[in-house]
């Protein structure tokens, strides 16, 4: 029998006026890969914030391992078990990426079992996994963004959790970048860590779910295997309504861009 590993329980977030997220449930599976998607603004990162322990949430809970997310003080989450990746990736610049993750396993769950010397071993093994020993002496500063992403991953495993949260780490790789990261991430979750990945590129979120959740306007609209997910008219009506408006406005700006066109060349040659 399957084991749950996070539960989500009518969590609300009001931030002034609105309602970020509402009566938002359901349960990650230990082990899983839960892929939470949605569009743009629909409380993904906000969500990811209340389970890390950033926000206290204004409704529900976040149970993790029986205990309520909201009462413990939030740089202590991590030593729960629970760790994550920010969308914007920032790395100690003027350390090394091997000091980078040394840091990382001194201050996580099992630190105190764990000496300096130890954590540079400990970040030795984490930069073998995540294809970054080549560089392992050289500033953070230094890295290509996909490598930075991997900094980031590397990091995080450096707290030794026990579920990932993953906020959009392939956003902005090119196909085969977003490829070696799926393979870090099956790697990561075949050692045992349940993850939870935010992320736009829904190919990438088909490969690597068990099971997805789809938010819109802060609530959940769907929930299930990717394949019966992804097929629901609730699910498709929300992301074409949103592209829809994107493509909307990439239209009027074209639309504008031509008549100042036409304003300078009258003669209707640019
Ligand atoms: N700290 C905050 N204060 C006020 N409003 C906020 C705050 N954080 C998020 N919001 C609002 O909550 C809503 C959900 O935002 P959130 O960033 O969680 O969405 P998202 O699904 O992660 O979006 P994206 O895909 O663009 O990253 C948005 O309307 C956003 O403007």
């Amino acid at each position: 029998m399957s084991e749950i590993a996070l539960r989500i329980e009518d969590v609300g977030m009001r931030f002034g006026g609105l309602w970020a997220l509402s009566e938002v449930s359901f349960d990650v599976q230990r082990g899983s890969v839960l892929g939470l998607i949605g569009p743009n603004g629909s409380g993904k990162t906000t969500l990811m914030n209340v389970i890390s322990g950033v926000y206290k949430p204004t409704t529900g809970a976040v149970t993790y391992g029986g205990k309520r997310i909201a009462d413990v003080p939030t740089h202590d989450v991590c030593h729960l078990g629970i760790a994550r990746t920010f969308q914007i990736v920032k790395p100690f610049a003027s350390l090394s990426v091997r000091e980078n993750v040394a840091v990382g396993a001194m201050y996580g769950r099992h630190s105190d079992q764990r000496s300096t010397r130890g954590s540079f071993e400990r970040a030795e093994e984490l930069l073998e996994i995540v294809g970054l020993a080549g560089v392992a002496d050289r500033p953070a500063s230094e890295l290509t963004i996909p490598d930075r992403k991997r900094l980031e991953v590397a990091k995080a495993l450096a707290l030794d959790p026990d579920v990932l949260l993953l906020d959009e780490v392939m956003a902005g790789l090119n196909a085969t970048e977003v490829d070696e990261a799926l393979e870090l991430l099956r790697t990561v979750n075949a050692r045992g860590v349940t993850l939870i990945v935010v992320e736009h590129l829904m190919k990438a979120i088909v490969s690597i779910s068990t099971s997805i959740v789809v938010l819109a306007e802060g609530r959940k609209i769907a929930e299930g295997a990717p394949a019966d997910v992804l097929g629901s008219p609730q699910v498709i009506e929300a992301y074409l309504g949103s592209r829809w408006a994107k493509r909307q406005e990439q239209l009027r700006e074209i639309e504008a861009e031509r008549a100042a066109a036409l304003r300078m060349h009258p003669e209707g040659r640019p």
